[in-house]
């Protein structure tokens, strides 16, 4: 099967002030592919999800998704969900009410939403917390609480930073088991992990290595 073309940078060069991150950097990521971007501290890598998922579009050089230049595509439109390093939420929403929140925004009826709440909920060993809020929450159950939250978002597209920091052995196959589920239903799957494991590795088609302060090997 044809393997239809999702990102494509030509010359992608990203600079804070005089501070060149990564310059020239020309790579393809195709649909229903899992590519994992590597590269040590400070290389570049939560930098390159930002571009992608177009938080960030103060660079040089270019990058098309589906064909079209991603700065001129709208934010709102763009089918990506992402998965920061770092957790987000309301101080003062319950971590059930960020879920049904999420839920609803992205256009399940309260009916689909409850039993996908509950799902996910349950794989992820967050239903003892639903009444919570997210500060009461270990870093480990933090981090499952903000990767059910992105899960709640049908896209086609998952960015995920860091997704394994903070989590135990159990989650972690729990979580490439659900990255797996996502990659049979088409879903392509972009992240960053300084962790390797077996199952990550199984799962991983590309990867895009970034080398500090320069360039990029593939
Ligand atoms: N807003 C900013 N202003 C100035 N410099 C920044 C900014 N954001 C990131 N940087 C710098 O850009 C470089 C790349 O940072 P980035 O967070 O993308 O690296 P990383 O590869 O994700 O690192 P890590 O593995 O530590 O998470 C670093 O030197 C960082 O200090």
């Amino acid at each position: 099967m044809e393997k239809r073309m999702l990102y494509k940078s030509f010359n992608l060069t990203k600079s804070f002030g005089k501070k060149v991150v990564f310059e020239r950097l020309s790579f393809e990521i195709f649909e229903g592919e899992c590519v994992l971007i590597e590269g040590p501290n400070g290389s570049g890598k939560t930098t390159l999800l930002n571009i992608l998922s177009k938080f960030d579009i103060d660079y040089q050089g270019e990058v098309l998704f589906r064909g079209v230049d991603l700065k001129k595509e709208n934010l709102k439109d763009l089918p990506i969900s992402f998965l920061p390093d770092e957790p987000i939420y309301y101080e003062a929403l319950t971590v059930k009410e960020h879920m049904k929140l999420v839920a609803i925004t992205y256009g399940y009826s309260k009916k689909e939403a409850q039993s996908l709440i509950d799902s996910i909920s349950v794989v992820l060993d967050l239903k003892d917390y639903h009444n919570f809020f997210p500060s009461w929450l270990s870093k480990g159950t933090k981090q499952k609480f903000m990767i059910a939250l992105s899960l709640l978002k049908r896209f086609d597209v998952y960015i995920a930073d860091e997704p394994f920091a903070n989590l135990d052995s159990k989650t972690i196959l729990t979580f490439c088991e659900i990255l797996e589920t996502l990659k049979e239903c088409g879903k392509t799957i972009i992240l960053t992990s300084h962790q390797k494991n077996e199952h990550l590795e199984k799962l991983v088609d590309r990867n895009i290595i970034l080398a500090k302060g320069r360039n990029l090997k593939r």
